[in-house]
């Protein structure tokens, strides 16, 4: 099993590096990972002069898999924009065309007390937020900053799906409402804006394929709202890149912290890259504090998804649960009582409970 490990920026390189210890420790069940090396993002800019080198979209692309850390940070925010790391992550999501993106929130029971609610409003609390990845306000054209007619600069970006574009993420959606709760919430502004209007009349149409499946539809901003108010309402929820983005960072909190949730992205034949979704943290970067768990998380379901070794994505589960309930924590979901560790520290645990 080929991975390509893309650690990226700032606490990328922390993060996945414990990713990677916990590789090795599960390699005891008979697995075997081939892992190669190579820089993304501020990274592959210093490197290769591209966010993007072309050796790591090749590695990437002849992997079976791909482990990234992050990207970002300050010193390149006054690059062109190609040349910035945020591109280089949409590029190789986009050449590697992951249009479904899997973000589960799922509470640890031991860390309700770092949740941002009270522990009976987020107690069992399992949603999987599935985003799309490769459209939308990110990718739409025409896009730029331009002078208008009153001699004016304006910023505008454009806000685009096709029917097919929605049509495979929903079948996503479905699919794994199907393997859950078989309940799904369509979340989009149909109230405002065209794209989502087409989004829902699509989301409709392919949801007769999917009778079991009980559907319902919610804009945004009240989705925002739900999510604090009542999280467990949600079983899954599916919606395009931009909403899912910023609902995915709300949803973070629900489980403790930003560093507690992973991600899989994965085209139609469940060839993945996984990453926490959390950023590069530049205000913490380098000093051992980041949580890595998230990073952890996401190896688990590159285990199930892309290798299809479900024990073993499990097995890691359950180890970063004993960590967890060992009293191990890192800053950002330390409570009085519990064990301050850091990054390694925590990435150790792990691979001890392994
Ligand atoms: N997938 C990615 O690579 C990705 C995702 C989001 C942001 N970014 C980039 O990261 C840079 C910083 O962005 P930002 O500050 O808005 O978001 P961020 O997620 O990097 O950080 C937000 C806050 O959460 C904290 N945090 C994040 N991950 C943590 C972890 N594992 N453990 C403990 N605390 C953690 C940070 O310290 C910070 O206070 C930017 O350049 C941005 O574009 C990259
Ligand atoms: C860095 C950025 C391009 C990225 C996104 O918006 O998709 C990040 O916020 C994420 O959630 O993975
Ligand atoms: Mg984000």
């Amino acid at each position: 099993m080929k991975i390509a490990v893309l650690p990226g920026d700032g606490i990328g390189p922390e993060v996945t590096a414990q990713a990677v210890k916990v590789l090795k420790a599960i390699q005891s069940d008979g697995l075997k990972f081939e892992m190669e090396e190579a820089p993304i993002g501020g990274a592959g800019y210093d490197a290769a002069g591209d966010p993007l080198p072309e050796a790591t979209l090749k590695l990437a692309n002849a992997a079976d898999a791909v482990l990234l850390g992050a990207v970002g940070g300050y010193q390149y925010d006054k690059l062109p924009r190609p040349m910035r790391p945020e591109q280089g992550l949409l590029r190789i999501r986009k050449e590697l065309n992951l249009f479904a993106n899997l973000r589960p929130a799922i509470l640890y029971e031991e860390l309700a007390d770092a949740s941002s609610l009270k522990p009976e409003i987020v107690a069992g609390l399992d949603i999987m937020i599935v985003r799309e990845l490769t459209g939308d306000l990110y990718f739409g054209q025409p896009r730029g900053i331009r002078v208008n007619a009153n001699g004016e600069r304006e910023g505008f970006n454009t806000m685009l799906y096709s029917e097919s574009e929605v049509r495979r993420v929903a079948h996503t959606g479905f699919q794994i409402a199907m393997k859950r709760g078989k309940k799904m919430c369509s979340v989009e502004k149909a109230n405002v804006l065209e794209t989502s209007e087409l989004w829902r009349e699509v989301v409709l149409e392919v949801a007769k394929q999917y009778p079991e499946v009980e559907l319902s539809h919610m804009y945004v901003d009240n989705a925002a709202m739900q999510l604090v108010r009542n999280p467990k309402q949600f079983d899954v929820i599916l919606t395009g890149n931009i909403f899912g983005d910023i609902l995915s960072d709300e949803a973070s909190m629900l489980t403790g912290s930003i560093g507690m949730l992973p991600s899989a992205s994965l085209n139609e034949n469940n060839k993945g890259m996984y990453e926490p979704i959390h950023g590069s943290a530049p205000d913490i970067a380098g000093k051992n504090i980041a949580n890595p768990l998230a990073t952890i998380l996401s190896v688990a379901m590159m285990l199930r998804y892309t290798f299809n070794q479900e024990e073993s994505a499990l097995r890691i589960e359950a180890a970063v649960k004993s960590a967890i309930s060992q009293g191990y924590r890192t800053a950002d979901i330390y409570v009085e009582g519990t064990r301050k560790v850091g990054t390694v520290e925590m990435g150790e645990a792990v691979v001890a409970a392994l």
